[in-house]
């Protein structure tokens, strides 16, 4: 089997191959239209060919920025269009890709790359490890309301105020660059959000609201006119569902809930990718009205450097940890010191004893302070060699504000 890198001419076989591979057909053309893969970079991909030349594998890589924890803003890889024909499953195909794609990346000189996964089984053996969740939140209509917030200043009035913007309702098409400059400031501050590259707009690559379909959004403007949030939405048998609320602050977001929570003539409200622990469940004046209506994995992410990777998200604490990582699918096992330092981070290797013992996916997992060390200790996935590791690591990766992302890609 030969693994080659493709190029624009080879847009429609790769296409059509994917989409083989997921036992579904491209979509006829619209005119006007976008399709997800019309954002594909065909340099960044690879074909898969069988002994007498048949495509029968694809992947490729999108390039993204990743925010990180300390909001730093770094490139990722976002590994997409993996698959490999029914008739070649389980010989090795995607093996083979994953590690002609890993050689490839890591020789760029990238350090970190990130997936969303069709199954949960199928990318721990290649290094990644789950790293966000999102959830959707489904609010009956008739118990949608909003509680008054309690906090008050010293002179009684609310801590909260008053918010001083405006909501106006648009159809999508009038939006023109909005959801773009609204998006691309909310990731910068949001740890786990990617970017979404301007050709991702111009090619309405992806889902709505990127994508064109008949949606209605909410626009929030600050005092000063100047858009800072936004809700797309659309209402079908009397279920409102937001595709996204995107805010660059709370009030902004909140001012868009509620505009979507006191929509007359729907029956409940879904609230699609809300981060877990989102202030939203605790400002609804009845606290069980919110339903979790699915709570899943969504950004997967490895390290393909773990020195440079680490050293390059914010830390909250001081401290020093010793971590043995194995990286079984690359035969590598290493043991780093991190020593963080006034919130950054130094991460050499080192013969001192280990404080974690840990597979290079449970480092993915908590590279991006979405889950707690001890939590995969406690699972029995990562071995603590003293009492005070558990706690010391989890000092040490805690972030101030819990990563979400939900681009689709
Ligand atoms: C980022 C994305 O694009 S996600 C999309 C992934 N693609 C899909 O889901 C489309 C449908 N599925 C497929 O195309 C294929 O089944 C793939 C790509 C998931 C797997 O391709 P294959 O060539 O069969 O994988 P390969 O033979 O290299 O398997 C490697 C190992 O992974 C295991 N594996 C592969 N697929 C799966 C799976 N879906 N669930 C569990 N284990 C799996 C194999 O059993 C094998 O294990 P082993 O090393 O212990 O023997």
């Amino acid at each position: 089997m030969e693994i080659r890198p493709t190029t624009d001419e080879d847009l429609d076989v790769f296409v059509d191959t994917v989409h083989a591979a997921f036992g579904r057909f491209p979509e006829t053309p619209v005119a006007g239209d976008g399709h997800w893969w019309s954002a594909l970079e065909m340099d960044r991909a690879l074909l898969a060919l069988a002994a007498d030349g048949r495509p029968v594998g694809t992947a490729s890589a999108y390039s993204f920025e990743l925010t990180l924890p300390g909001r730093a803003v770094v490139p990722a890889a976002g590994v997409t269009s993996v698959g490999v024909l029914p008739s070649h499953r389980r010989q090795g195909v995607l093996s083979a890709m994953m590690r002609h794609q890993l050689a490839e990346l890591r020789g760029g000189g990238e350090f970190l790359s990130v997936l969303l996964a069709s199954e949960a089984t199928i990318y721990r053996r290649f290094g990644y490890g789950p790293a966000t969740r999102t959830t959707h939140l489904t609010v009956p209509r008739h118990r949608a309301a909003l509680a008054a917030p309690r906090a008050r200043t010293e002179a009684g009035a609310p801590a909260a105020g008053a918010d001083p913007g405006s909501v106006e309702v648009l159809r999508r098409a009038e939006c023109g660059e909005i959801l773009e400059e609204v998006y691309d400031r909310y990731r910068r501050s949001q740890p786990g959000a990617l970017s979404r590259p301007h050709r991702w707009w111009t090619r309405r690559a992806g889902k709505p609201p990127i994508a064109p379909a008949p949606r209605h959004v909410a626009v929030h403007r600050a005092a000063d006119g100047v858009p800072d949030g936004y809700a797309s939405y659309a209402i079908e048998s009397g279920t409102l569902t937001v595709d996204e609320i995107i805010a660059t602050d709370d009030a902004a977001f909140t001012a868009l809930a509620r505009c979507v929570l006191g929509h007359d003539l729907v029956s409940e409200i879904v609230f699609q990718h809300v981060p877990p622990g989102h202030p939203l469940r605790w400002q609804l004046a009845d606290f069980r009205a919110a339903r979790v209506s699915e709570d899943t994995d969504w950004l997967w992410v490895r390290l393909l450097d773990v020195p440079r990777a680490l050293a390059a998200r914010g830390w909250c604490t001081d401290g020093e940890l010793v971590l043995d990582v194995d990286d079984p699918f690359l035969g590598a096992h290493d043991r780093y010191l991190l020593t963080v330092r006034d919130g950054k981070a130094d991460c050499t290797v080192t013969d001192r004893e280990p404080d974690l013992s840990l597979d290079l996916s449970d480092l993915g997992s908590l590279y991006l302070g979405g889950t707690a060390p001890s939590t995969l200790i406690r699972a029995g996935h990562i071995r603590a060699h003293h009492p005070g590791a558990a706690p010391l690591a989890d000092a040490l990766f805690r972030t101030d504000r819990p990563p979400h992302c939900l681009h689709w890609f």
